[in-house]
């Protein structure tokens, strides 16, 4: 339970009449779900720098503190907020530009149930708003020695510019060539499991005797410089990755016979005598359950490495694309050529004065609100219709198109009709 924020609980939502779901006043927004009450503004109770939270419960008059996970938004001079299906509230901060000022606040999505589990008290979880996509990451899992590595490096080499890896971490000690936050982040046991339970992973194992996990970050870095994730993984971190929020491609890569394996295995030469065979034992489980489980939507055996690759490269990027490789111009899959982003308003910097309202999946952002409004005043349509992701990581696929109010009308289906 917290101290109560500096207004009188039970008249909260009456001296908030502020737009659809919108319940603001000063700093502070306030949004009932069901017996709870989520206030979001003023100081967090850790860091007067970043945007607070509280609930109150109405059936006991309590304030409770939740567990905050997430990064959580900067605190500004005014935000808005709106209830979105009931599990997630919209905050749009205002002063801030159009990068930094979509933030979602998850109450009730399954990553929150799953949480509250764990941490048995109540868990609110932050999501920074991102304009536009991405491609789905890949992820790519298989028996230690089969060849993932090199075929990812394959990839790398031949499309530098669409594709990033997504950096683990691990508490294995590094191997002679290997670079710290080039091929791992190599870390103490003791951190990497205080960074877990303070919700930095989208997932983690334990594999051969060590710890090895993948950091929200490793994934949103890749994905926030427009290229494609690529994440080498276990089995058991691959069923955890389908098991959240991101929403991506899974490949399976087997050896040819388990006899190649330990060829490949032994002929690297960079594991001793023991982890080898600890290694093998652990690949027939990841065989049986990487062939039935289900999991995987392909699987590949990587016999002869050439053909193993383009095997690769059709399984995640469309057969058309493949095929019009040779008209060099048109692929998604040709080095230099650039995908067409989607291009928004630029200088968006909302005023902390605004309203919105909600039709369907589109928030009317109204920036000439009150009685201070022009008819040159903008108005935004930001379309949350493709959303994707979210808490631990963003939440992607947010559209924003600038309207004229005097001009244009909004409708549910179109954009603007
Ligand atoms: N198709 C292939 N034919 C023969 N050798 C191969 C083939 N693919 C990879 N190799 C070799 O097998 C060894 C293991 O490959 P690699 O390190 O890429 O495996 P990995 O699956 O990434 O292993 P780990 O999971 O332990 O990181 C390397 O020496 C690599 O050169
Ligand atoms: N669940 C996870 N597994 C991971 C991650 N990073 C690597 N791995 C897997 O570990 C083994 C061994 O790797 P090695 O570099 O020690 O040979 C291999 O199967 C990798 O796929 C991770 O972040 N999470």
């Amino acid at each position: 339970m917290g101290e109560a924020p500096a207004f009188f609980a039970d008249s909260l939502l009456g001296d908030f009449p502020n737009g659809v779901d919108l319940k603001s006043k000063g700093h502070k927004t306030a949004i009932c779900i069901g017996s709870k009450i989520y206030v979001i503004g003023g100081a967090d109770h850790e860091s007067t720098a970043v945007i607070g939270v509280q609930i109150f419960e109405k059936s006991s008059g309590e304030w409770i503190n939740p567990t905050v996970l997430g990064t959580k938004p900067k605190v500004s001079n005014g935000h808005s907020a709106v209830l979105l299906n009931g599990d997630r509230i919209l905050v749009i901060k205002g002063n801030s530009k159009s990068d930094g000022c979509f933030w979602f606040l998850e109450v009730g999505t399954p990553f929150i149930r799953e949480q509250e589990k764990t941490h048995g008290n109540e868990v609110v979880a932050w999501s920074k708003g991102v304009l536009g996509n991405v491609e789905k990451p890949i992820v790519i899992s298989g028996p230690s020695g089969v060849g993932k590595g090199t075929l990812i490096s394959e990839l790398m080499k031949e499309f530098p510019s669409m594709f990033g890896f997504s950096v683990s971490h691990t508490t294995r000690a590094p191997r002679e060539k290997e670079q710290n936050g080039f091929h791992y982040h190599f870390s103490d046991r003791s951190v990497m499991e205080r960074e877990i339970k303070d919700g930095k992973f989208l997932e983690f194992a334990s594999v051969h005797g060590n710890l090895y996990g993948t950091s929200v970050e490793a994934v949103e870095v890749v994905a926030d410089a427009g290229k494609r994730c690529i994440l080498d993984i276990d089995v058991q971190g691959a069923r955890s990755v389908r098991a959240s929020s991101l929403d991506a491609i899974f490949i399976f890569i087997s050896p040819p016979s388990f006899e190649e394996l330990e060829k490949r295995l032994r002929a690297r030469a960079t594991e001793t005598e023991e982890q080898i065979q600890k290694r093998l034992r652990n690949a027939r489980a990841e065989l049986e359950q990487g062939k039935s489980s289900g999991l995987f939507d392909h699987i590949l055996v990587n016999d002869d490495l050439e053909s193993c690759y383009e095997n690769l490269k059709v399984s995640f990027a469309p057969l058309i694309v493949i095929f019009l490789k040779s008209c060099k111009n048109i692929l998604g899959l040709t080095e230099g050529v650039k995908t067409a982003h989607k291009t928004y308003p630029e200088l968006v910097d909302l005023p902390v004065e605004h309203l919105v309202s909600k039709i369907d999946q589109k928030i009317l952002i109204n920036c000439g609100a009150g009685e201070y409004q022009k008819a040159s005043d903008n108005m935004y349509v930001l379309d949350l219709s493709l959303l994707k992701g979210g808490a631990p990581g963003r939440t992607r696929g947010l559209n924003l198109f600038v309207t004229n109010p005097s001009t244009d009308r909004v409708n549910g289906d179109n954009q603007l009709s």
